[in-house]
């Protein structure tokens, strides 16, 4: 495994936001997390990425306790798409992707002509090579969005961290991004509001409620309209899509047919 979850809690005020939380991510899969708002989602990835130090549990990366790593050796390992990534520092989108080569670099060098190509390939993946010399300041939610995720792809991580990854994206970006996780071998865990991405692109997903495991497997086992009914308290027809057969997930939404 490269990552591995072991009962881990993270308390807060007396609260428990994660408990004993148990999760796996084998090396070329995508783990997703999914769960209503304030499950914990959040703080669970927080813990990987050493944003937050778990209460008790621990955090094992290839086997070894994350918390004996120093941040250094574990930025190498572990790169983040958060909630809470900021890009206020008045750099052009090219120096914030080649920010994403800190934790390889020798002191303060140049970066070098395959870090270089890295950079061009990861913003061009990320569609904005365009965006190169603009301020990251004068950027639209989805088009940072694509340059943070360029960040964390030229970090070449064992481990990619995306805390909603297509959040702000239009619907072209976000199945650019699904799709290119999915063909890409990279080792993914990520928390996903929507629960048809999350079937689509997801190995396995994990269903957090209240901190609390309540069901993990392949979407198709978990994401049944009882699971959905009783955890997000939304009823769901499951159908398979007419022409690629993936589970979709519709919603019973209000209205019906307007005349
Ligand atoms: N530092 C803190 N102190 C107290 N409570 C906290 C703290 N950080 C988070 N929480 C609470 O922990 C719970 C879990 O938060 P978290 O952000 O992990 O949820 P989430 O599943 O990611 O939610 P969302 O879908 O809304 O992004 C929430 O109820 C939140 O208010």
């Amino acid at each position: 495994m490269i990552l591995s979850l072991r009962s881990l809690s993270v308390e807060r005020a007396g609260r428990a936001l994660v408990e004993r939380l148990d999760l796996d991510v084998a090396p070329g899969q995508i783990v997703g997390i999914v769960g209503p708002n304030g499950s914990g989602k959040s703080t669970a990835l927080r813990c990987v990425y050493r944003a937050l130090r778990p209460s008790s549990g621990a955090v094992l990366l290839d086997g070894a306790d994350l918390g004996t790593l120093s941040l250094r050796d574990s930025a190498r390992s572990v790169a983040a798409l958060t909630q809470d990534s900021h890009a206020e520092l008045d750099f052009t989108v090219e120096e914030v992707v080649a920010l994403g080569r800190t934790p390889h670099a020798r002191g303060n060098r140049a970066l070098d002509a395959r870090e270089r190509e890295l950079c061009a390939g990861a913003m061009a993946r990320m569609d904005v090579s365009h965006l190169a010399g603009r301020s990251v300041l004068t950027l639209s939610g989805g088009e940072r969005q694509r340059v943070l995720v360029a960040r964390a792809l030229v970090q070449e991580p064992r481990l990619l961290v995306l805390d909603e990854p297509t959040n702000h994206l239009d619907v072209r970006h976000q199945v650019a991004l699904l799709s290119f996780l999915r063909g890409s071998g990279l080792t993914v865990l990520a928390a996903l509001h929507d629960l048809n991405l999350a079937a689509a692109v997801c190995d396995r997903v994990a269903v957090l409620r209240a901190g609390s495991l309540v069901a993990t497997g392949a979407p198709a086992e978990v994401l049944t309209p009882e699971l959905v009914e009783d955890v997000f308290g939304v009823s769901v027809t499951v159908v398979a899509h007419p022409r690629t057969g993936a589970l979709q997930l519709l919603y019973d939404l209000p209205g019906g047919v307007r005349t």
